[in-house]
C-alpha cells in the first residue's frame, strides 16, 4: 500500500485517466458547470468585497444614491451566486450521473468478453459490488476533483486577494493556519485508507451471504442451515457497521482540528484589528477589518475542504481501483485479429492431439485424437470427472487447450470468430437456465427474430407446447427466478424448444442425470429424437436409449479415450471399460434401462 503522505503515482495515474476518459466524453455539461463554479469564486469574493463599501457608506457615507447602489450591488451578487450554484449542481450532476452510467456499461461489456474461466477465479458477489458501487466511486472522484480544484481553489484564492488588498499584516498572521491544518489532517489519511478497503470487502460478503441465500434456500431449510446463515450474516453487517464507525470518526475528526485553529486565527485577528482601531492605525480601519474578517470567516469552509480532499480522494480511490482492475483484467480468452467466420459446412470436429489442464499441476485431457463425424450423433461415456464436459467445453471454445488443435470443417477454432463459431451451435445443458421474463421470451433466445409461428412449431417439436397452453397465461407466463415456476422436465423441453428454433447444424447436449418421471422422460426423449435428426450431434450420454442411438460412442477415462465405436463394437469388448460400465448398470437395476433396449443391445 502506498505511503499516506501523499496520493500513490499509480492512483495519480488513475485519477487523470479517469478525469481523461471522462472529460471529452462529458465536456459540454463540465465546462458548463466550471463556468458556474467561477461565478460562486467570484460572487464570494465579491461579497467579502463589498463589505468594505457597506461599512464605509453607513459609517461615513454622505451620499444616499451610493447607499443605493451598495445594496443594489448586495442584492446582485447573491441573486448571480443563486443561480450560479444551481446550475453547477444541474451541470455536474448530469456529468456525474452518465458516468456512472458509462462506466457501469463499460465494467459489464468488458465482463462480457471475459471467458468461463475469468467467472470460475471471481466471486459474482465481487462483480456486483464493482458494477454498482464502484462506478459511483469514479462520478464521487471527478467531482471532487472538479469542485474542490475550481471551486474551492478560486474561492480560496479571490478571498486570499480580498484579504490581502484590504490588510496585509492581518493576513500574513491569520494563514500561518495553513500549514498546522495539513499536518493535522495527514494523521487521519493513512487510518482512512485501510479501513475502506475493509468496508468494502465486507459489503461484498453481506452480498455473497445474500446470494447464496437465494439460490439455496432449499438446502438451507432441508439442513436447518438459518442459524449458520444469519450468523455469517450478522458477522458481515456487523463489521461494515464498525469500519462505517470509524471511518465516520476519522473523517469527522478532522473537524475539532480545524475548528480549533481557524478559532485561534479569528481570536488572533480580532486582537490585532482591535488594537488597530484603539489606536487609529490606518484609513477606513472600521470597513477594511469588515471586509477581511467577511472573507476570513467565507474562507473556512473552502480550505476545510481543500484540506479534507486527499482524505475523500483516499476512500474513493479504493473503488476507482477495482473498478480499473476489472477494465484492465486481462482477457483468458481472445478472439485472434484476424479471424474468420466460420463458413457453412456440414459440422465435422476433429481433436488433434488435444491436451488440456484447468489449473497447472492437473492434466484433464491427455493428447485426444478423435473425430466427431457431420451429421452423425457421437456419445460420450465414461465416469465421472473423466472429461467429457471438458470435451464439450474446448469444443465451443470457452477455454482454449495448451497443446494441440481443434477444427470444425477443417478450420481452426483459434483462427475464428466466436460469434460465427457460437452461431453454428446449440447447447441443451444438464441445468437449464431460464432467464427472467416469459416463455417465449425464453425461447425466442435461440432466434432472436423468430415469428411467432416459429415459435410455436419449436415448442410443438419440443412436446412443450401442450404444457406451455395450459399455463396461466400460455406463452406469455413469466417463467419466474430461472424458471422456478416450472418444472424440470418443463424447463428442459423448454431449452430443447429454444435449440430447435435456432436450428444449427451442430448439437451439444449434456444430458440430465437426474430422474424424471416416465412421461416426462419419454416427452423429452422423443423430443430429442426429432432435434438430433440430421444434426452433428455430442452428446454425453447417460440414458442407454440415447448411447443406443448414437452412431459412434467414444469412452473416456482419465482424460483419455480408451475406446471407441458403435454399440456393438464395443459390447463385443469383453474386457472393454464400456461393456463393464454397461454391467454395472445392467446389474444395479438402474431404472434408466429398459428390457427391450437391453435386448436390442446384446
Ligand atoms: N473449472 C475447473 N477448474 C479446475 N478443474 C476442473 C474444472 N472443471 C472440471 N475440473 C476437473 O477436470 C476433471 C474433468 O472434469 P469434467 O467435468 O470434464 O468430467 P466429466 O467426465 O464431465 O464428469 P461428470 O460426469 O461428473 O460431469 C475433473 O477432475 C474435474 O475436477
Amino acid at each position: 500500500m502506498a505511503k499516506s503522505k501523499q496520493i500513490s503515482a499509480a492512483d495519480k495515474q488513475l485519477i487523470f485517466r479517469l478525469m481523461r476518459e471522462n472529460f471529452d466524453k462529458h465536456a459540454r455539461w463540465y465546462i458548463g458547470g466550471i463556468i458556474s463554479m467561477l461565478v460562486i469564486a467570484a460572487t464570494t469574493s465579491a461579497s467579502a468585497w463589498i463589505m468594505y463599501d457597506i461599512v464605509k457608506q453607513i459609517i461615513r457615507g454622505h451620499d444616499f444614491r451610493m447607499v443605493v447602489a451598495v445594496s443594489a450591488a448586495v442584492a446582485a451578487i447573491f441573486i448571480i451566486k443563486g443561480f450560479a450554484s444551481f446550475f453547477q449542481v444541474f451541470f455536474l450532476s448530469r456529468a456525474g450521473n452518465s458516468i456512472v452510467s458509462e462506466q457501469q456499461r463499460k465494467i459489464y461489456d468488458r465482463l462480457m468478453q471475459q471467458g468461463v474461466a475469468f467467472y470460475q477465479d471471481n466471486a459474482s458477489s465481487d462483480l456486483l459490488v464493482r458494477v454498482t458501487h464502484n462506478a459511483n466511486a469514479a462520478r464521487n472522484i471527478v467531482d471532487i476533483m472538479i469542485t474542490t480544484f475550481v471551486r474551492d481553489l478560486f474561492t480560496v484564492v479571490g478571498l486570499l486577494v480580498v484579504m490581502l488588498w484590504q490588510n496585509f499584516t492581518l493576513s500574513i498572521a491569520a494563514l500561518i493556519i495553513g500549514p498546522l491544518a495539513y499536518l493535522g489532517v495527514r494523521l487521519i489519511l493513512k487510518r482512512v485508507r485501510g479501513l475502506m478497503a475493509k468496508e468494502l470487502s465486507s459489503i461484498g460478503e453481506i452480498i455473497k451471504v445474500m446470494q447464496e441465500t437465494s439460490v439455496g434456500i432449499r438446502v438451507i431449510k432441508a439442513f436447518s442451515l438459518e442459524g449458520l446463515m444469519k450468523e455469517r450474516m450478522n458477522k458481515a453487517v456487523c463489521d461494515v457497521e464498525r469500519r462505517a464507525n470509524s471511518i465516520a470518526t476519522l473523517e469527522a475528526a478532522t473537524s475539532p482540528i480545524m475548528e480549533t485553529l481557524a478559532g485561534l486565527a479569528i481570536a488572533g485577528v480580532v486582537l490585532l484589528s482591535g488594537y488597530m482601531v484603539v489606536h487609529n492605525i490606518g484609513k477606513d480601519v472600521e470597513a477594511q477589518l469588515m471586509s477581511f474578517i467577511t472573507a476570513l470567516l467565507l474562507l473556512y469552509e473552502p480550505a476545510k475542504r481543500i484540506a479534507n480532499v486527499r482524505v475523500k480522494i483516499e476512500s474513493g480511490m479504493i473503488g476507482v481501483r477495482m473498478m480499473f482492475d476489472i477494465l484492465d483484467h486481462p482477457l483468458s480468452l481472445m478472439e485472434a485479429k484476424n479471424a474468420k467466420a466460420l463458413p457453412k459446412g456440414k459440422g465435422k470436429i476433429e481433436f488433434e492431439d488435444v491436451s488440456f489442464s484447468y489449473v497447472d499441476d492437473h492434466q484433464v485431457l491427455k493428447h485426444i485424437n478423435l473425430t466427431f463425424p457431420a451429421g452423425k450423433m457421437t456419445a460420450l461415456v465414461g465416469p465421472s470427472g473423466s472429461g467429457k464436459s471438458t470435451m464439450i467445453n474446448l469444443m465451443m471454445r470457452l477455454y482454449d487447450p495448451q497443446k494441440g488443435k481443434i477444427r470444425i470443417d477443417g478450420q481452426d477454432l483459434r483462427a475464428t470468430t466466436f460469434r460465427s463459431l457460437r452461431e453454428r451451435m446449440s447447447y441443451v445443458g444438464q441445468d437449464t437456465f431460464l432467464f427472467q421474463g416469459s416463455v417465449r421470451y425464453n425461447i425466442s433466445l435461440g432466434k432472436p427474430d423468430a415469428t411467432e409461428d416459429e415459435i410455436i412449431a419449436a415448442a410443438k417439436a419440443a412436446n412443450a407446447h401442450d404444457f406451455i397452453s395450459g399455463l396461466r397465461h400460455g406463452y406469455d407466463t413469466n417463467v419466474g427466478d430461472n424458471g422456478s415456476n416450472l418444472s424440470g422436465g418443463q424447463k428442459q423441453r423448454l431449452a430443447i424448444a429454444r435449440a430447435m428454433l435456432r436450428d444449427s447444424d451442430i448439437l451439444i447436449l449434456d444430458e440430465a442425470t437426474s430422474a424424471l418421471d416416465s412421461e416426462s422422460e419419454a416427452l423429452i426423449r422423443e423430443a430429442l429424437e426429432r432435434l438430433t435428426e440430421d444434426r452433428t450431434t455430442i452428446v454425453i450420454a447417460h440414458r442407454l436409449s440415447t448411447i443406443a442411438s448414437a452412431d459412434k460412442i467414444v469412452v473416456m477415462q482419465d482424460g483419455e479415450v480408451v475406446e471407441e465405436g458403435t454399440q456393438k463394437q464395443l459390447l463385443a469388448h469383453r474386457d472393454g471399460l464400456y461393456r463393464h460400465l454397461h454391467d454395472l448398470q445392467f446389474h444395479t437395476g438402474d431404472d434408466v434401462f429398459e428390457d427391450d433396449e437391453l435386448d436390442d443391445m446384446r
